[in-house]
């Protein structure tokens, strides 16, 4: 069997397991990649919010860069919550030769802020530009831009940075927006599915873009395919009660995996 691609996620951690790395590298082992990982901050959160932040410094993170890229064959980076603007300058500087997929996190599903003003600065000036793709919701894309326009307006001047621009609808518009720098944006839309249980579904999207260009996908064809493995995984986890919040996204294509122990004498 030939070697999966490496997928380098870059991101903070979740202690409930459903935003963060957890939804990183579940996704990318799902869906035919091997994910390495770069943890950039320690978050101690569940389905009802973000209780503690703790940011993993500049040198900590630098060495785990250095580590990966020094070893294995990474074909793309995929960034999630960097917590720092250091830690932005340096996946900017560092990570500039290698394929970005960059889900700018500047807060969770439960309003926390994940990143400052700083960090918004760090984004535009610093990685935006040199990313391949970058995921905002229309939150972070009113944030980063400092407007308040439609998302399709704001996924164009987002775009204007030098990076393809994708920005989520969320659950209520059941579309994402997609420009190209330079030309307008153009919806891509997809099945809504009912449910609270969307805790990590931004960072399990990004992933899931990450691996169809890690698997030699073109953009247009790895984001709409990514929309509809979020969708199929938001249907597989609709009615699980876990938690007392907003419960998490499936990350792993089938539920209740138990048939290898069934067999297993
Ligand atoms: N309830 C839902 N039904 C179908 N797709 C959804 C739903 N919620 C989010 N999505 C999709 O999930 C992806 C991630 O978007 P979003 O939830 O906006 O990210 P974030 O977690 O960063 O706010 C997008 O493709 C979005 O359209
Ligand atoms: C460590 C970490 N990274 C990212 C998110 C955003 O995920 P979501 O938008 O689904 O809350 C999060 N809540 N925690």
């Amino acid at each position: 069997m030939s070697s999966p691609p490496v997928v380098l996620a870059v991101a903070g951690t979740d202690s409930g397991g459903a935003a963060g790395l957890a939804a990183d590298l579940a996704t990318l082992g799902a869906l035919g990649c091997h994910g390495a990982c770069a943890v950039t901050a320690v978050t101690a959160q569940d389905t009802t919010g973000v209780h503690g932040i703790h940011p993993v410094p500049r040198a900590v993170v630098s060495a785990q860069l250095d580590a990966v890229v020094a070893d294995l064959p990474v074909s793309v980076v995929k960034t999630g919550m960097l917590g720092t603007s250091a830690v932005v300058r340096l996946v900017a500087e560092r990570l500039a030769h290698l394929p970005i997929v960059v889900d700018p996190v500047l807060a969770a599903t439960s309003g926390a802020v994940l990143g400052d003003g700083d960090v918004v600065r760090a984004y535009v000036t610093q990685l935006l530009p040199r990313a391949t793709l970058a995921t905002p919701n229309l939150d972070e894309a009113r944030a980063l831009t400092g407007l308040d326009g439609s998302p399709a307006e704001l996924a164009a001047r987002l775009a204007d940075l030098g990076c393809a621009v994708v920005v989520t609808g969320g659950g209520e518009a059941a579309a994402d927006w997609f420009a190209l720098p330079g030309g307008p944006a153009r919806a891509f839309e997809h099945v809504r599915v009912d449910t609270s249980n969307d805790h990590g579904t931004g960072c399990t999207f990004a992933s899931a873009i990450a691996a169809g260009l890690a698997n030699g996908h073109e953009l247009d064809v790895a984001i709409p395919a990514a929309a509809a493995f979020v969708t199929g995984q938001l249907t597989v986890s609709r009615d699980w009660d876990l938690g007392r919040g907003r419960g998490p996204i499936a990350h792993t294509t089938t539920t209740n995996r138990t048939d290898h122990l069934e067999e297993t004498p």
